[in-house]
Protein backbone atom coordinates (compact mmCIF):
# COMPACT_ATOMS: atom_id res chain seq x y z
CA UNK A 1 0.00 0.00 0.00
CA UNK A 2 1.17 3.39 -0.94
CA UNK A 3 1.87 5.94 2.32
CA UNK A 4 2.53 9.04 3.48
CA UNK A 5 5.29 9.25 5.73
CA UNK A 6 6.34 12.09 7.94
CA UNK A 7 10.16 11.66 8.89
CA UNK A 8 10.39 14.28 11.48
CA UNK A 9 12.90 15.66 14.03
CA UNK A 10 14.93 19.20 15.06
CA UNK A 11 17.18 20.76 12.75
CA UNK A 12 20.38 18.76 12.39
CA UNK A 13 19.52 15.68 13.01
CA UNK A 14 19.99 14.03 9.65
CA UNK A 15 16.25 14.26 7.55
CA UNK A 16 17.90 15.81 4.13
CA UNK A 17 20.27 12.87 4.42
CA UNK A 18 17.78 10.30 4.85
CA UNK A 19 16.19 11.88 2.06
CA UNK A 20 19.08 12.00 -0.10
CA UNK A 21 20.02 8.43 0.45
CA UNK A 22 16.41 7.14 -0.04
CA UNK A 23 15.83 8.86 -3.40
CA UNK A 24 19.81 7.65 -4.19
CA UNK A 25 19.01 4.10 -3.53
CA UNK A 26 15.55 3.92 -5.32
CA UNK A 27 16.92 5.68 -8.59
CA UNK A 28 19.50 2.70 -7.78
CA UNK A 29 17.36 0.44 -8.81
CA UNK A 30 15.66 2.08 -11.64
CA UNK A 31 12.58 4.46 -10.08
CA UNK A 32 11.88 7.85 -11.01
CA UNK A 33 11.10 9.88 -8.21
CA UNK A 34 9.94 14.22 -7.83
CA UNK A 35 11.73 16.19 -5.48
CA UNK A 36 9.85 18.80 -4.33
CA UNK A 37 11.57 21.57 -1.54
CA UNK A 38 11.10 24.77 -0.56
CA UNK A 39 13.52 27.45 0.84
CA UNK A 40 16.84 24.98 1.26
CA UNK A 41 19.55 27.23 2.79
CA UNK A 42 21.45 25.66 -0.49
CA UNK A 43 18.78 28.15 -2.79
CA UNK A 44 16.09 27.51 -5.04
CA UNK A 45 15.37 24.51 -6.29
CA UNK A 46 17.78 22.22 -4.37
CA UNK A 47 18.14 19.71 -1.76
CA UNK A 48 20.95 20.24 0.97
CA UNK A 49 22.35 18.03 3.19
CA UNK A 50 25.28 18.95 5.83
CA UNK A 51 27.14 16.21 4.40
CA UNK A 52 28.15 17.44 1.50
CA UNK A 53 25.01 15.52 -0.92
CA UNK A 54 23.03 17.90 -2.82
CA UNK A 55 20.56 17.55 -5.89
CA UNK A 56 18.26 19.42 -7.74
CA UNK A 57 14.92 19.56 -6.79
CA UNK A 58 11.20 21.46 -7.62
CA UNK A 59 10.94 24.48 -5.61
CA UNK A 60 7.61 25.19 -4.18
CA UNK A 61 5.69 28.55 -5.13
CA UNK A 62 2.85 29.80 -2.65
CA UNK A 63 -0.28 28.69 -4.02
CA UNK A 64 1.64 25.89 -5.93
CA UNK A 65 -0.94 22.94 -6.81
CA UNK A 66 1.48 19.88 -5.97
CA UNK A 67 -1.20 17.08 -7.24
CA UNK A 68 -1.70 19.24 -10.23
CA UNK A 69 2.34 19.00 -10.67
CA UNK A 70 2.50 15.21 -10.46
CA UNK A 71 -0.31 14.81 -12.98
CA UNK A 72 0.89 17.19 -15.47
CA UNK A 73 4.39 15.32 -15.20
CA UNK A 74 2.15 12.01 -16.04
CA UNK A 75 0.53 13.10 -18.40
CA UNK A 76 3.40 14.56 -20.16
CA UNK A 77 4.66 11.30 -20.36
CA UNK A 78 7.14 11.92 -17.79
CA UNK A 79 7.63 8.93 -15.17
CA UNK A 80 6.93 8.98 -11.12
CA UNK A 81 7.33 6.15 -8.57
CA UNK A 82 7.39 8.42 -5.75
CA UNK A 83 7.47 11.65 -4.24
CA UNK A 84 10.35 13.54 -1.77
CA UNK A 85 8.95 16.38 -0.16
CA UNK A 86 12.06 18.21 1.98
CA UNK A 87 11.60 21.31 3.96
CA UNK A 88 8.17 20.19 4.44
CA UNK A 89 7.11 22.16 7.43
CA UNK A 90 7.28 25.27 4.73
CA UNK A 91 4.67 23.75 2.82
CA UNK A 92 0.83 24.96 3.33
CA UNK A 93 -1.80 22.93 4.89
CA UNK A 94 -3.86 22.66 1.69
CA UNK A 95 0.05 21.11 -0.46
CA UNK A 96 0.05 18.48 2.53
CA UNK A 97 -3.29 17.70 1.64
CA UNK A 98 -2.13 17.34 -2.24
CA UNK A 99 0.50 14.96 -1.04
CA UNK A 100 -1.66 12.60 0.45
CA UNK A 101 -4.13 12.67 -2.74
CA UNK A 102 -1.00 11.62 -4.66
CA UNK A 103 -0.82 8.91 -2.40
CA UNK A 104 -4.75 7.76 -2.54
CA UNK A 105 -5.51 8.71 -6.33
CA UNK A 106 -2.23 8.02 -8.02
CA UNK A 107 -0.48 5.36 -5.83
CA UNK A 108 2.43 6.71 -5.19
CA UNK A 109 4.73 6.68 -1.70
CA UNK A 110 5.32 10.02 -0.59
CA UNK A 111 8.19 10.54 1.94
CA UNK A 112 7.80 13.90 3.71
CA UNK A 113 10.81 15.50 5.87
CA UNK A 114 10.69 18.45 8.28
CA UNK A 115 10.80 20.26 11.86
CA UNK A 116 7.70 20.07 13.63
CA UNK A 117 7.88 22.69 15.74
CA UNK A 118 9.34 26.34 15.39
CA UNK A 119 11.98 27.96 17.55
CA UNK A 120 8.91 28.99 19.74
CA UNK A 121 7.94 25.21 20.50
CA UNK A 122 4.84 25.85 18.36
CA UNK A 123 3.54 23.78 15.40
CA UNK A 124 4.66 24.90 11.66
CA UNK A 125 1.04 24.87 9.39
CA UNK A 126 2.28 22.09 7.26
CA UNK A 127 4.16 19.76 9.92
CA UNK A 128 0.48 19.84 11.86
CA UNK A 129 -1.07 19.02 8.76
CA UNK A 130 1.32 16.25 8.32
CA UNK A 131 0.91 14.61 11.78
CA UNK A 132 -3.10 14.82 11.14
CA UNK A 133 -2.34 13.36 7.48
CA UNK A 134 0.19 10.61 7.36
CA UNK A 135 0.14 6.93 7.59
CA UNK A 136 2.95 6.97 9.72
CA UNK A 137 5.38 9.65 11.52
CA UNK A 138 8.61 8.32 11.93
CA UNK A 139 11.20 9.81 14.57
CA UNK A 140 15.00 10.12 12.83
CA UNK A 141 17.10 7.67 15.11
CA UNK A 142 20.11 9.87 14.90
CA UNK A 143 19.41 11.73 17.98
CA UNK A 144 21.02 15.38 17.82
CA UNK A 145 22.12 16.25 21.51
CA UNK A 146 21.98 19.39 23.22
CA UNK A 147 25.15 20.89 24.65
CA UNK A 148 24.46 19.16 28.21
CA UNK A 149 24.24 15.77 26.77
CA UNK A 150 20.64 15.00 26.49
CA UNK A 151 18.68 14.64 23.56
CA UNK A 152 17.81 17.65 21.63
CA UNK A 153 13.95 17.91 21.29
CA UNK A 154 13.43 21.68 20.59
CA UNK A 155 14.87 24.17 18.27
CA UNK A 156 16.28 27.32 19.70
CA UNK A 157 16.83 30.71 17.53
CA UNK A 158 19.66 32.43 18.71
CA UNK A 159 21.12 35.77 18.09
CA UNK A 160 24.62 36.25 18.96
CA UNK A 161 24.68 33.10 20.63
CA UNK A 162 21.49 34.06 22.92
CA UNK A 163 17.86 32.58 22.64
CA UNK A 164 15.57 35.30 21.50
CA UNK A 165 11.57 34.25 21.24
CA UNK A 166 9.70 36.16 18.94
CA UNK A 167 9.96 37.25 15.74
CA UNK A 168 8.69 35.97 12.54
CA UNK A 169 7.88 32.23 12.17
CA UNK A 170 9.98 31.88 9.00
CA UNK A 171 13.60 32.53 8.57
CA UNK A 172 15.99 30.60 6.71
CA UNK A 173 18.95 29.87 8.57
CA UNK A 174 21.75 27.20 10.46
CA UNK A 175 23.60 25.62 13.26
CA UNK A 176 26.41 27.20 14.08
CA UNK A 177 25.86 30.85 13.24
CA UNK A 178 27.20 32.58 16.60
CA UNK A 179 27.05 36.45 15.32
CA UNK A 180 24.11 36.54 13.07
CA UNK A 181 20.71 34.74 13.53
CA UNK A 182 21.24 30.97 14.19
CA UNK A 183 19.74 27.96 15.68
CA UNK A 184 20.39 25.76 18.32
CA UNK A 185 19.28 22.37 18.85
CA UNK A 186 18.65 21.88 22.60
CA UNK A 187 16.22 19.15 25.51
CA UNK A 188 13.21 20.88 26.65
CA UNK A 189 14.82 21.54 29.94
CA UNK A 190 17.52 24.23 28.66
CA UNK A 191 14.75 25.34 25.82
CA UNK A 192 12.50 26.32 28.84
CA UNK A 193 15.32 28.22 30.78
CA UNK A 194 16.94 29.66 27.10
CA UNK A 195 19.81 27.98 28.60
CA UNK A 196 22.09 28.13 24.80
CA UNK A 197 25.43 26.62 24.90
CA UNK A 198 27.49 30.32 25.30
CA UNK A 199 24.66 31.18 28.12
CA UNK A 200 25.90 28.19 29.90
CA UNK A 201 29.21 29.06 29.33
CA UNK A 202 29.22 32.78 30.58
CA UNK A 203 27.18 30.95 33.62
CA UNK A 204 29.46 29.09 34.58
CA UNK A 205 32.38 31.65 34.11
CA UNK A 206 30.38 34.47 36.12
CA UNK A 207 32.07 35.04 39.17
CA UNK A 208 28.65 34.71 40.96
CA UNK A 209 28.75 31.03 40.57
CA UNK A 210 32.68 30.23 41.40
CA UNK A 211 32.87 28.79 44.44
CA UNK A 212 33.69 30.77 48.01
CA UNK A 213 36.11 30.20 49.71
CA UNK A 214 36.40 30.85 53.55
CA UNK A 215 38.98 33.22 54.64
N1 LIG B 1 31.39 16.59 9.29
C1 LIG B 1 30.46 15.67 9.57
N2 LIG B 1 30.80 14.39 9.75
C2 LIG B 1 29.85 13.45 10.01
N3 LIG B 1 28.55 13.71 10.10
C3 LIG B 1 28.17 14.97 9.94
C4 LIG B 1 29.07 16.03 9.65
N4 LIG B 1 28.37 17.17 9.53
C5 LIG B 1 27.09 16.84 9.73
N5 LIG B 1 26.97 15.51 9.98
C6 LIG B 1 25.73 14.76 10.25
O1 LIG B 1 24.71 15.29 9.47
C7 LIG B 1 23.57 15.57 10.30
C8 LIG B 1 22.80 16.71 9.68
O2 LIG B 1 22.27 16.24 8.46
P1 LIG B 1 21.18 17.04 7.62
O3 LIG B 1 20.60 16.03 6.69
O4 LIG B 1 21.80 18.25 7.04
O5 LIG B 1 20.15 17.44 8.78
P2 LIG B 1 18.67 18.02 8.73
O6 LIG B 1 18.15 17.94 7.33
O7 LIG B 1 17.88 17.17 9.70
O8 LIG B 1 18.78 19.42 9.25
C9 LIG B 1 24.17 15.85 11.66
O9 LIG B 1 23.27 15.59 12.71
C10 LIG B 1 25.33 14.86 11.70
O10 LIG B 1 24.85 13.59 12.11
C1 LIG C 1 13.29 26.41 14.20
C2 LIG C 1 13.03 27.17 12.94
C3 LIG C 1 13.72 26.88 11.79
N1 LIG C 1 13.49 27.58 10.67
C4 LIG C 1 14.25 27.26 9.44
C5 LIG C 1 15.74 27.22 9.58
C6 LIG C 1 16.16 26.29 8.45
O1 LIG C 1 16.26 27.07 7.26
C7 LIG C 1 14.97 25.32 8.35
C8 LIG C 1 15.23 23.97 8.97
O2 LIG C 1 16.15 23.28 8.16
P1 LIG C 1 16.87 21.91 8.63
O3 LIG C 1 17.29 21.31 7.32
O4 LIG C 1 15.86 21.09 9.36
O5 LIG C 1 18.02 22.30 9.49
O6 LIG C 1 13.89 25.95 9.04
C9 LIG C 1 12.54 28.57 10.64
O7 LIG C 1 12.31 29.19 9.60
N2 LIG C 1 11.85 28.88 11.78
C10 LIG C 1 12.06 28.22 12.93
O8 LIG C 1 11.40 28.54 13.95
Amino acid sequence: MPELVFFSGTMDCGKSTLALQIEHNRSAQGLAGIIFTRDDRAGEGKLSSRLGLVTDAVEVEDGADLYAYVVDHLSRGGRADYVIADEAQFLAPEQIDQLARVVDDLGLDVFAFGITTDFRTKLFPGSQRLVELADRVEVLQVEALCWCGARATHNARTIGGEMVVEGAQVVVGDVNQSDTIGYEVLCRRHHRRRMTAATARAAALSPDVLPVTAI
